[in-house]
């Protein structure tokens, strides 16, 4: 991965800032607004190939390019052309209306949840007109003045010009595990990019400004690095349906060809039976189970955009749906995030501000944006006054401290900041006064106050970054104690997911003594939190049997929560991760659906599979509703076309070798087809029971491979009746018995939802009516155009009543047989 790095070309960092500008034509202010523009008209977005909205047109025409549509089309035409001029409109006319409908039920869902996905797209901070602001990443151009913070994703490529403590994880780019320091100046060694940040990169602590040079596409990793920040892998459930797909799309594949095979063999006409053969292929493939997919989870993305959810990968909606275990980060979910200062106590345990004062020192100076560098901050607003940043080593969460170099009134001073026993353990104290410090630490922890430690020592020598080696000697100055109450609302959520079948673990950096308070506060009540050093001990075999009866951790290092999600994946749960921090980042990737919050570190925000707008659990438990809701109406789709649909061009392929004539001419078929698509329009609205969503939803393909060998073949041996029925017993005419067999099996086809909807009695749980209008729109359309004189135009030949009535007879015996097989069809072997 170090190769685009050595390429002449793009050494930028090997130019110096002025020499960058003279090139970019910019100054080092940042541009105005105008200029900004007109950048962006002449460099593009800052992304690599904009997934482009597919236009009406070309959507059209992607259909209509499609193998077996080209078929159709040329067949419509060769017949028309050949003197059969309304068989072949029709043809046409039918491919226009599937083509017209599929375009119109994608373009507008896709369409919406794109925007959707776009309103939390990643920001970058530049400075524009004079001023710092937030805009879109995609709006950043070569010449920005940009801001970056820990926490961020680098926007562009850019040279650094100002940094303080400002380390860059570039792992994802060139598997350089560590994050770098990166420092402003010039470099002499062409490999030393140390002044530069790479698009896609991640700061991991610090601050920096740099000047943008390249963006998008033209950026050292380019398509790598957007790649890191959009993660659109498939998952289970997307890949089996596609294979599932594929399966049946291979199957009719070799079914048409025998039949068109045999049919030639037996001297039929050419024309007709490729029309035939093309026409049950259009009827096989389950060519809409992607679209339908698709549309069905835009249309829940839609949904659960009103209930405060942003889907950015469309497929985690099923996910959310299947999620039994929901990891959970403290401050911000369980509790307000809106910490406050509470106390600040000295050595002696007396309450004194000074512990506080220097704690605000540190974080106004050099804090990071998390929550207790802003309460500290606001806690004494003026602390900083008079004092100035010399050195810093920013926060790290794996050692939990971190330090500032602060000169000012009293003369320079390193002040460390961060856990209590972390910051402890590095001060100059004896055993006791230690374990007296550690004792108000739990006193504190018991009242529900989180607490931070203050040490500090006095500054010889020379002004410069600090080092690890530095912090020791410390003298111990007090703790900072604050107020992170719950939320009013978390104990509700967490009742409501432990009824939905969701369990929820803590996965804290905090103390575990807070952390079980606060569980107990919320309803949670864990028999006890393991914590991180305790974990560290166990090996991933261990580990893994641990956390299934563990509910809380805390004192969590960021990989340890990734840890804990991958040990309970290993036990087969499906695992969400809920968490804004940076810290949170590499459990959200982990995660089978990770949830970030609106307003979260752009990491955090990247990692994650959808953002809440409001961070609450209420807000993750209506999305998990949603999801099931979203997933058990796709599986009405699969289930359709696995029992009746598939069934019935099974059945056409053998009468078409079996008959003498052919069992339903291809306009017919394609007309059955057609109205099939239109009456399954409903789906998506459709209801689902509550007993559906009560219970995690795990696709599973055995199951479905169960359902349809039972449904299979019922609605097959039903179709061989018919067949049987209308030529032995009401001797029907080739015209008669097409024309009734295409009521039987539109109204099997069609009606069978109703059974299959639910996974109760039908009656008990009542379609939504756009389901049922659709459906009955569709059925009734099918029933009464034989007996039109448009009917006469596709062939029909209306029966005698006494032949509907037995095709009726059929057909209400069909759908009771599948009710009452319907509980051996979807009952699954194991208990789940
Ligand atoms: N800016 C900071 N300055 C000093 N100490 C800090 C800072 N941020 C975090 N810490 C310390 O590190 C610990 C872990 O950090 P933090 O609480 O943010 O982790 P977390 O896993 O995100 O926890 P939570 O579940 O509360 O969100 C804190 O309890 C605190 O002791
Ligand atoms: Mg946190």
């Amino acid at each position: 991965m170090t190769k685009p790095l050595n390429s002449q070309a793009s050494q930028f960092w090997r130019l110096s800032a002025d020499a960058l500008c003279t090139r970019l034509g910019c100054s080092l202010q940042g541009l105005t607004g105008a200029e900004a523009a007109e950048r962006l008209g002449r460099f593009g977005p800052n992304s690599d190939a904009p997934p482009r909205i597919e236009g009406a047109m070309r959507a059209i025409l992607r259909r209509l390019l499609e193998p077996l549509s080209l078929i159709l089309l040329v067949a419509g035409l060769v017949s028309m052309l050949t003197g059969d001029d309304i068989g072949g409109l029709i043809i046409v006319l039918i491919l226009a209306g599937s083509i017209g409908l599929d375009t119109i039920q994608e373009g507008h869902a896709v369409r919406a949840a794109e925007i959707l996905r776009r309103s939390v797209a990643l920001k970058a901070e530049v400075k524009r007109d004079g001023a710092f602001r937030e805009i879109d990443v995609e709006q950043v151009v070569p010449g920005d003045l940009l801001r970056v913070r820990a926490g961020d994703i680098i926007p562009a490529d850019a040279l650094l010009l100002e940094s303080t403590a400002f380390t860059a994880g570039e792992a994802a780019l060139t598997g350089e595990p560590y994050p770098v320091p990166k420092r402003a100046g010039g470099v002499t060694d062409p490999d030393d990019s140390s002044n530069a940040l790479f698009r896609g990169a991640v700061a991991q602590t610090g601050e920096a400004i740099a000047l943008a040079v390249r963006t998008g596409g033209n950026t050292v990793f380019g398509a790598a690095a957007a790649a890191l920040a959009e993660t659109q892998a498939r998952s289970p459930f997307e890949r089996d349906l596609r294979e599932f797909g594929l399966v049946v799309a291979r199957a009719t594949l070799a079914l048409v060809l025998i039949v068109l095979t045999i049919r030639v063999v037996f001297g039929r006409e050419i024309l007709d039976s490729l029309l035939f053969a093309v026409a049950l292929a259009v009827g096989l493939t389950p060519e809409l189970l992607p679209m339908i997919t698709t549309v069905t989870l835009s249309r829940g993305a839609l949904r659960m955009a009103g209930r405060k959810v942003i889907v950015k990968r469309l497929a985690a909606i099923h996910d959310l749906g299947a999620m039994t275990v929901l990891c959970t980060d403290k401050t911000g979910t369980l509790t307000s995030a809106e910490i406050t200062l509470a106390k600040s106590i000295n050595a002696a345990g007396k309450d004194e501000p000074r512990a506080a004062q220097l704690g605000a020192i540190a974080a106004s100076l050099g804090g990071d944006r998390g929550s207790l560098d802003a309460a500290l901050t606001a806690g004494r607003v003026d602390a900083a006054q008079g004092w100035r940043l010399a050195g810093q080593q920013a926060f790290d969460f794996s050692r939990r401290l971190g330090s500032v170099l602060a000169t000012g009134p009293e003369g320079t001073l390193l002040i460390v900041k961060g856990a209590p026993e972390a910051v402890l353990a590095l001060c100059t104290m004896d055993e006791c006064a230690r374990e007296a410090a550690m004792a108000r630490v739990r006193e504190l922890a018991s009242e529900g106050l989180r607490t931070v430690a203050i040490a500090s020592r006095a500054w010889r020598g020379p002004l410069r970054e600090v080092e690890t080696d530095d912090e020791t000697d410390l003298a111990f100055e007090g703790l900072c104690a604050f107020a992170d109450p719950p939320k009013p609302t978390a104990a509700a959520a967490i009742a409501r997911l432990a009824a939905s079948g969701v369990r929820l673990k803590i996965l804290s950096g905090d103390d575990p003594v807070v952390v079980k308070r606060l569980a107990g506060l919320v309803g949670h009540n864990p028999e006890r939190v393991l914590s991180g050093a305790e974990i560290a001990e166990l090996s991933d075999e261990a580990l893994a049997v641990r956390v299934r009866t563990t509910d809380a951790f805390g004192r969590l290092a960021p990989d340890q929560k990734s840890r804990i999600v991958k040990a309970l994946q290993a036990g087969g749960e499906v695992v969400g991760f809920l968490g804004d921090g940076i810290n949170d980042a590499p459990a959200l990737k982990a995660a089978d659906v990770g949830l970030s919050v609106d307003g979260a570190t752009g990491v955090a925000q990247a990692a994650a599979d959808m953002i809440l707008l409001a961070s609450d659990l209420e807000v993750v438990a209506d999305g998990v509703e949603e999801g099931r809701r979203t997933f058990a109406n796709i599986l009405k789709y699969v289930r359709m076309g696995a029992s009746s649909n598939f069934g019935n061009m099974l059945s056409m392929a053998a009468a078409s070798i079996a008959l003498p004539f052919l069992p339903m001419l291809p306009t017919q078929i394609l007309l059955n087809n057609l109205l099939y698509d239109l009456s399954e329009l409903g789906i998506p609205f459709d209801r689902v029971s509550a007993q559906v969503t009560a219970q995690p939803q795990v696709w599973s393909m055995s199951r479905l491979v169960r359902f349809a060998a039972i449904m299979g073949p019922l609605s097959s041996v039903f179709d061989a009746l018919t067949f049987v029925a209308l030529l032995m017993l009401f001797k029907a005419s080739p015209g008669e018995f097409r024309t009734a067999w295409f009521v039987e099996s539109m109204a099997t086809q069609i009606l069978v939802i109703f059974i299959i909807r639910t996974n109760g009695r039908p009656w008990r749980n009542r379609p939504d009516p756009a389901l049922a209008a659709s459906s009955l729109t569709a059925l009734l359309a099918a029933m009464v155009l034989p007996f039109t004189p448009l009917g006469a135009w596709f062939g029909f030949v209306a029966p005698p009543p006494i032949m509907m009535a037995g095709v009726a007879l059929l057909v209400v015996v069909y759908l009771a047989c599948a009710e009452l097989l319907k509980p051996f069809a979807i009952r699954s072997g194991r208990k789940d």
